[in-house]
């Protein structure tokens, strides 16, 4: 990968409850994150954001199951030509969400350009839900599920690309509030995840090593980071914490050691809630992590 990255904002919060993380582009922005990776040496191009359209009020709640479906599709599909347009020119897309359900968007436009593609999924959750196992509705819950190809069609079949990524080429990292419906499905399908749990017992430097082990076959890695991944104390700013995630430090040697191992072709950040947040604390991670990941060293 050389050393020329395009950023593109995605200001959607229709993927869950919790108004405000439609602001997390201009927060992550605002934490200084376009000059960091530029200190590093890459030249930066900014896209700006894309225009989410809002729900009419008539439409809201039209399917409980799949809640903003219609505006979700839309932003995804013109994310998807973002992205594999940025692609299409050789640079590095970093997307910057808005709610996990755009990675749907992310991952068409980029799997387009690999035959083997691999993604990491940074997460506390799974995204593993369907219309009928989700407990929630919120298709936020559900990406990595319909990249996998289950799902609703008009979600599996997002810019004519079915299924986006092959359930070998996943690892999840992070978990632990899995659903039942998620715990099932990752047994039934064999997904390669490291819950808090193994986190804890391997510790993190073992986990990144056989991550990176896992995936070096694949032609193309994408990182996926739901900043909810991180524990609530360094990442308040996400509208589903969990206690008892990932700490700043551990977030920085997983970024430093994926930054070593040179895999990664593409990421996005998501889930930044700067309403939710403390002093856009939330955001500074992201932005921290984003230097790591692209090989900031410190000394
Ligand atoms: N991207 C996220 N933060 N996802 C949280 C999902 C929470 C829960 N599993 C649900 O389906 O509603
Ligand atoms: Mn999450
Ligand atoms: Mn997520």
């Amino acid at each position: 990968m050389g050393k020329e990255i395009s950023v593109i904002g995605v200001p959607l919060d229709l993927g869950q409850t919790r108004r405000g993380v439609d602001m997390g582009p201009s927060a992550i922005r605002y934490a200084g994150m376009i000059e960091r990776l530029e200190m590093i040496g890459y030249d930066v191009e900014d896209l700006g954001d894309l225009r989410v359209e809002r729900p009419h009020r008539s439409e809201l709640d039209e399917n409980p199951k799949l809640k903003n479906l219609k505006q979700i599709v839309t932003a995804c599909t013109e994310l998807a030509t973002k992205v594999d347009n940025v692609l299409e020119r050789k640079r590095i897309p970093v997307v910057l969400g808005g709610d996990h359900s755009i990675a749907i968007g992310t991952l068409a436009g980029v799997t387009k350009h690999y035959n083997n593609l691999g993604v990491i999924w940074f997460d506390a959750h799974g995204d593993l839900n369907t219309e009928e196992i989700t407990p929630s509705g919120n298709i936020h819950g559900m990406p990595l599920a319909a990249s996998l190809g289950y799902g609703h069609a008009v979600l599996t079949n997002l810019y004519g690309i079915c299924p986006k990524v092959k359930k070998e080429n996943i690892v999840i990292i992070g978990a632990r509030a899995l659903d039942d419906g998620e715990k099932e499905f990752i047994r039934k399908e064999g997904i390669k995840v490291f819950t808090m749990h193994e986190i804890d017992r391997l510790g993190m430097a073992a986990v990144m090593e056989e991550t990176i082990r896992y995936l070096s076959h694949a032609d193309g890695v994408h990182l996926s980071l739901d900043l909810d991944g991180l524990d609530p104390h360094d990442a308040p700013g996400v509208g589903t914490p969990v206690i008892g995630g990932l700490s700043y430090r551990e977030g920085h040697l997983a970024m430093e050691m994926l930054a070593e191992s040179g895999l990664i072709t593409s990421a996005e950040f998501v889930e930044v809630n700067p309403i939710l947040d403390e002093k856009n604390k939330t955001a500074i991670t992201a932005v921290a992590l984003m230097g790591s990941l692209f090989g900031e060293k410190l000394k």
